[in-house]
């Protein structure tokens, strides 16, 4: 079973339950959508995959093994997420802001004696991140400093920083907020590329319904931190506790 598996996991904040008995599985090159009214524990399923929050019950699985995340260590692990906002350095160049999402390559010895990474491990670096740039059609801003840029193109450094690592499994917070709606249909056509371009799964949080049932192979839907429904877009629009959910009312 390689993939992500988060099975019955429950996340107690004092005395609010964020996530009660809550499962969800991403297989390996899937596209797997959580969404869910404002404050049903979308947030916090997603700090439990990224080692954020310790979830009080339940277990996870990753690549075949039992798993137990570190935010400082899910690069190494094969797993990037982009985050709600765009978490660019305004100072760094878009090229430096993707390269520094590129696990360190530093050999243990230049670690030891605190040594710089050599030239070369620089270079690759450099071009892994040009690379990056390059795959979302934005090579030729590498040279600019993000805030001259566009929001969507912003965006798109913020995606290429998570992808320099070449991830398994990608992590998206609300990629398509701020987004117009061009913007999100091209944002969907790269999302949905994904998987076959890299073989890279994807865990996407996010309120834009149209972008969800676009680009899905399945949804998890949570409503007060308990799974209410899962399956296919089709399935889950046709749920009518997923439309009780969202609107408050039986259907
Ligand atoms: N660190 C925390 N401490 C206490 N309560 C928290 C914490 N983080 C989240 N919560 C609570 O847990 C519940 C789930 O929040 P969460 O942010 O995961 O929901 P969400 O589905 O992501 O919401 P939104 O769509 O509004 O971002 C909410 O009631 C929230 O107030």
């Amino acid at each position: 079973m390689s993939g992500l598996h988060v099975t019955e996991v429950g996340v107690r904040f004092g005395g609010l339950v964020a996530l009660d008995d809550v499962s969800v599985d991403v297989p390996p090159g899937s596209v797997v959508g959580v969404i869910g009214p404002n404050g049903a524990g979308k947030t916090t399923l997603f700090n439990v995959v990224c080692g954020f929050v310790r979830p009080t019950t339940g277990t996870l699985r990753w690549d075949d093994r039992p798993f137990r995340p570190r935010p400082d260590r899910l690069a190494a692990a094969g797993i990037a997420r982009t985050l709600q906002g765009l978490g660019l350095f305004a100072g760094l160049t878009v090229l430096e802001n993707v390269m520094v999402g590129a696990p360190a390559r530093a050999g243990f010895a230049s670690a030891l004696f605190g040594l710089p990474a050599s030239d070369r491990d620089e270079r690759e670096l450099r071009a892994a991140a040009r690379a990056a740039l390059d795959d979302l059609g934005i090579g030729p801003e590498a040279a600019e400093l993000p805030g001259a840029l566009p929001y969507a193109v912003q965006k798109k450094v913020a995606l290429a920083r998570a992808l320099v690592s070449r991830p398994r499994l990608l992590l998206l917070d609300e990629p398509a907020g701020g987004l117009g709606a061009d913007e999100v249909d091209e944002l969907a056509a790269l999302i949905r590329g994904l998987p076959e371009r890299s073989g890279c799964a994807v865990m996407l949080v996010e309120h834009h319904m149209d972008l969800v049932m676009a680009v899905c192979d399945s949804i998890v839907v949570l409503d007060f931190g308990k799974r209410i429904a899962a399956g296919t877009p089709a399935e889950v629009r046709d749920d009518p506790a997923v439309t009780e959910a969202y609107l408050g009312v039986a259907s």
